[in-house]
């Protein structure tokens, strides 16, 4: 080759791609690239890791499949997600959506060490989080002691922290669209880590999904996502508020029943905040370690975040700064609450359109007989845009790496 020409080949040889000079295909080179990252692992390590992926190692099955506890031979415990073989992405997608996943490191956010793919079997393998998670805690009344008013005061900055990270610092958004408490992980020190970020991103939705389901998680749907599908962050500031006056009740929004003339835990609270009673939500377990300017703060701050009008739900950002503040803090006067959406699995027939109702819910008496609460349903995908165009893929379904006013660079399937 001549000088001129040697010139040329190296200029253009790092565009390259597929198949490489070895003979490498596109999806070698980016297992050989994640490898060195040390993201990848192998399937018999985690084989190995789990005991042949044994019962007893079993920690619980979510939406996704199975999770199993796994030591690795460097000592590193382990949680191993197997994901269902639902989804028909392909590989190389899986593998670069789980590479996206894995550079995201908080301390607020479940760290994903690696994913392995093995013939139809995909993966993810996350750091073990030692507590259980937050709503076996919180709602259990024999347990709910452990959670004195520090800790959850610390669970309430902890998560604000992991979501704003998520919303603003990491690579991508990334909109979480599933914040609840059984998403919220404790670790040995009680720190909060929210599990299951960006799940749907591995799991895109497809046509042949679009009309079989609606994904659910109970009373955490911003009204705005449930019922138009709009995703952006603020649906999970919404979430983010119901946790907030959960934590702070120790009562769960979507089976309230305290009240009977308010329709969930976070209209309770906001009517008792207009008559100047707000702290009477307060968990009567906290009585000796609330600190009453702080409570009151959070109440105000639930309510802000879970307030019909998503525009004037404050960001993430501004959280951290109300919460960075010592009470008594100026805040901005909530206005009336969002009801809390719900979202159950259910069949949804081809040309029958379910109605949403003015309180959120999506009325589809259709899905009575089929209508059987499945948290494996748990994308916090296309809900309502499933529900309300069964045939069609929206562009929002699979979104959840979206720029900030809503609009998402990246299409999974
Ligand atoms: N990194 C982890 N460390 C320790 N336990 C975990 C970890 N990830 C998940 N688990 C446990 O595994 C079980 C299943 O978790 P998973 O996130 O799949 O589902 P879920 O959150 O219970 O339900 P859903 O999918 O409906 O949100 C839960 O009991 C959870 O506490």
């Amino acid at each position: 080759m001549s000088k001129r020409n040697t010139f040329f080949h190296n200029l253009i040889k790092p565009f390259k791609f597929s198949p490489s000079k070895e003979g490498q295909s596109e999806v070698e080179e980016i297992k050989n690239l994640a490898a060195q990252e040390q993201k990848i692992f192998p399937y018999e390590t985690l084989v190995a890791a789990t005991n042949k992926f044994h019962i007893l190692n079993k920690l619980g099955e979510g939406g996704f499949g199975p999770v199993y506890k796994g030591k690795l031979n460097d000592g590193r415990e382990i949680a191993v997600k197997k994901l269902s073989h639902r989804s028909n992405q392909g590989k190389t997608q899986f593998v670069n959506e789980a590479k996206l996943l894995a550079r995201v490191q908080h301390r607020n956010v479940v760290s994903l060490f690696g994913y392995c793919t093995h013939g139809f079997e995909k993966l993810l393998v996350y750091e073990y989080v030692l507590h259980e998670s937050l709503d076996k805690l919180l709602f259990k009344s024999h347990k709910k002691e452990q959670l004195d008013w520090k800790r959850r005061f610390d669970i309430i900055n902890g998560v604000a922290r992991g979501l704003l990270y998520l919303h603003e610092d990491s690579h991508n958004c990334i909109i979480h669209r599933d914040i609840k408490a059984s998403n919220i992980l404790l670790d040995e020190n009680w720190v909060p880590k929210i599990a299951d970020f960006g799940l749907a991103r591995l799991f895109p939705e497809d046509q042949t999904h679009v009309n079989t389901r609606v994904a659910g998680t109970n009373g955490y749907l911003a009204p705005e996502y449930l019922m138009h599908g709009h995703l952006t962050v603020k649906a999970d500031v919404f979430s983010y508020g119901v946790l907030v006056l959960e934590l702070v009740s120790g009562q769960r929004n979507s089976s309230f029943d305290m009240d009977v003339s308010a329709q969930n835990l976070v209209d309770w609270a906001y009517r008792l905040y207009k008559k100047g009673r707000a702290l009477e939500i307060v968990d009567p377990t906290l009585a000796s370690s609330v600190v009453a300017e702080q409570a009151e703060m959070c109440i105000q701050l639930g309510l802000l975040c879970t307030q019909g009008n998503q525009d004037l739900r404050p960001s993430m950002g501004r959280v951290m700064v109300i919460l960075s503040k010592k009470p008594p803090c100026h805040m901005e006067e909530p206005t009336r609450p969002g009801i809390a959406g719900s979202r159950y699995r259910r069949r949804v027939s081809r040309g029958r359109r379910p109605s949403a109702t003015t309180s959120g819910e999506v009325d589809d008496d259709s899905s009575v007989n089929s209508q059987t609460f499945d948290s494996s349903s748990n994308y916090g995908t296309n809900t309502t845009t499933s529900a309300t165009t069964p045939t069609t893929r929206s562009s929002n379904t699979t979104a959840e790496v979206v720029d900030r006013r809503g609009k998402r660079p990246m299409q999974g399937g």
